[in-house]
């Protein structure tokens, strides 16, 4: 039987030890399951090649080369007026971030003529869009150079395998060259095909090129080249998944607010903006001459590191004041603490997970950021329909995946993700949502919802499994209210899921500079088991073995 660890956590902490601190940017048990935090640390290139620079649409990419003064900055946060408001610390305060994220807190006067017809955006998004122009002005230099490459011959010369062998796999530039080509080949494939050649033995090509290139294994390379039919967006997602993420933290609006948090980070000599303008607690991080998790401010729980990515289940989520929810796989803790922000301290979070060292993570970094509503426990999730059946009025089910999403984060899932591994942590998958819609009261007044997310992009772990539990259970799927994000799929290949799919959000890193990330949101329905022959339905499908999605 599971030991379940029920510590209240009552109040502010004492300074953290360093293994409270392990859990948060570390993972202990899970390493891919790391979308709670953004490390500050880089991680090692494998390849030598040129980086591309992400295209930040909505969110902040991390080039900002020029530091404004301390002084500077902390003048213009002054002008946010909100130095003598007496709000009370909480998520609708910020409210006046509203005019906080229409201000200027770069200290970049830089006006040029690009900026004609920016009025609103964020400075950061200006520069965003200078990188977009310049990104697009690259583009066609590299297509221009692509057409010099084939323009030779209509036609293009596939390689024998033993060519395939030869050095041009430790050629990366070579290597890269004949991505290119075969692309194109691909892309007007009736006009450069040689005779005689078939569509799959150019893809085949592809295919073994990418892997040798990007460094993958065969099976998740062609997972997404499934996912992004062979184009440039396959290549804009594969250097995306070699480049980090800008570092954002989440203010802690129990304790401060925004604008307050970051006045006293930009006087340490942090370079800080608002984030995005779909969340007032987020700020970026583009600089820092100070560790960013060690200022005064981190340890007193003004802030967390977190991906911006973890912003939006929580968001979904969407918890009430008084509620009673869980937080199923909660390690090490980051959303639970916004859970509790939101809920404003009052009723209870229980915040569970599978793994005692991360659980500790838990229980220091909720004191740390004065948590005091929360129950920390250490249990398999799949257990709770036993232990409080029908107990919540929400829970977030932030389920252990492949990681596909945050790759940056860990390399070593480009290679050990293969098509076991994928089959187990989908079961899991299935498992722990059938075990988390059987734990909510369908008859709560406030809620009866369910979000579940992970940081795969993998249609395995996402729509698949949310489409599993729609067979089994009575619930429908209900609009997550994200800003961002891309619809989930309803077809994907030869699968067709439940129309409703598409209210679920997918962010890629390539599109949105966040981490890979799923977030869907269910209402159950009823208290009331489903009839047997309709969950055989469900049954049948996780039979294949192929997660219900053809390869
Ligand atoms: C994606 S991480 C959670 C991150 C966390 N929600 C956060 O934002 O800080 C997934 C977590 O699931 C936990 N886990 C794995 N299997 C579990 C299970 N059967 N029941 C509960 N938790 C589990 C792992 O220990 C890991 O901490």
């Amino acid at each position: 039987m599971p030991k379940i660890v029920t510590k209240k956590v009552k109040k502010v902490g004492k300074k953290r030890s360093a293994d409270d601190m392990a859990g948060e940017d570390a993972p202990v048990v899970e390493k891919m399951a790391t979308n709670g935090s953004v490390p500050v640390a880089k991680k090692s290139k494998k390849l030598v090649k040129k980086k591309k620079v992400i295209k930040p649409k909505r969110v902040l990419a991390k080039e900002e080369p020029e530091i404004p003064t301390p002084k500077k900055k902390v003048a213009l946060f002054e002008q946010d007026g909100d130095d003598d408001e007496a709000e009370g610390l909480d998520e609708a305060a910020d409210d006046d971030f509203d005019t906080f994220d229409n201000d200027d807190f770069s200290g970049d006067s830089d006006s040029s003529d690009e900026d004609d017809g920016d009025d609103g955006l964020l400075p950061v998004e200006k520069k965003s869009k200078k990188l977009d122009q310049k990104a697009a002005a690259d583009k066609r230099l590299a297509d221009e150079e692509l057409q010099l490459n084939i323009a030779d011959s209509e036609t293009y010369h596939l390689p024998t395998s033993d060519e395939l062998d030869s050095a041009l796999k430790t050629d990366l530039n070579a290597l890269k060259g004949r991505i290119s080509d075969v692309m194109q080949v691909l892309g007007d494939f009736k006009k450069r095909k040689e005779p005689g050649r078939s569509r799959s033995e150019y893809v085949d090509v592809l295919h073994k090129d990418l892997c040798s290139y990007y460094g993958y294994n065969e099976y998740l390379m062609e997972r997404f080249m499934n996912l992004f039919p062979i184009g440039t967006e396959l290549i804009e997602f594969l250097d995306a998944n070699d480049v980090q993420r800008p570092v954002t933290i989440r203010t802690n609006t129990m304790k401060t607010r925004r604008g307050e948090l970051a006045r006293a980070l930009i006087n340490r000599g942090m370079n800080v903006d608002p984030a995005a303008k779909w969340t007032k607690v987020g700020l970026v991080v583009y600089d820092s001459q100070v560790p960013v998790g060690a200022t005064p401010e981190y340890l007193a729980g003004h802030y967390t590191l977190q991906g911006l990515n973890s912003l939006l289940p929580v968001m979904a989520l969407a918890p009430q004041p008084n509620e009673v929810v869980l937080d199923m796989c909660a390690a090490p803790g980051g959303k639970t603490g916004h859970i509790a922000a939101l809920m404003k301290n009052t009723g209870t979070v229980f915040a569970n997970d599978a793994s005692l060292p991360r659980g500790r993570a838990v229980v220091g970094n909720l004191h740390r950021l004065g948590v005091n509503n929360a129950v920390v426990s250490n249990l398999d999730g799949r257990m709770f329909p036993k232990v409080y059946r029908q107990g919540f009025d929400r829970i977030l089910l932030d389920a252990p995946c492949s990681g596909t999403g945050v790759i940056w984060k860990d390399e070593s899932v480009k290679m050990s993700r293969d098509k076991i591994d994928i089959q187990r942590r989908w079961t899991l998958q299935r498992e722990l949502i059938l075990a988390a819609i059987d734990s909510i009261d369908a008859k709560s007044k406030t809620g009866g919802y369910l979000v579940y997310s992970t940081c795969s992009v993998l249609v395995e772990e996402n729509e698949a499994v949310v489409n599993y539990v729609l067979k089994k259970r009575h619930c429908k799927l209900v609009d997550t209210g994200l800003e961002i994000g891309v619809e989930g799929f309803v077809n994907f290949r030869e699968n067709r899921f439940h129309p409703s799919l598409k209210l679920t959000r997918r962010y890629y890193p390539h599109v949105h500079n966040i981490d890979g990330f799923f977030v869907a949101k269910i209402k159950k329905l009823s208290n009331k088991k489903m009839d047997e022959k309709k969950e055989d339905e469900g049954e049948n499908e996780a039979e294949q073995g192929n997660g219900g999605v053809e390869a």
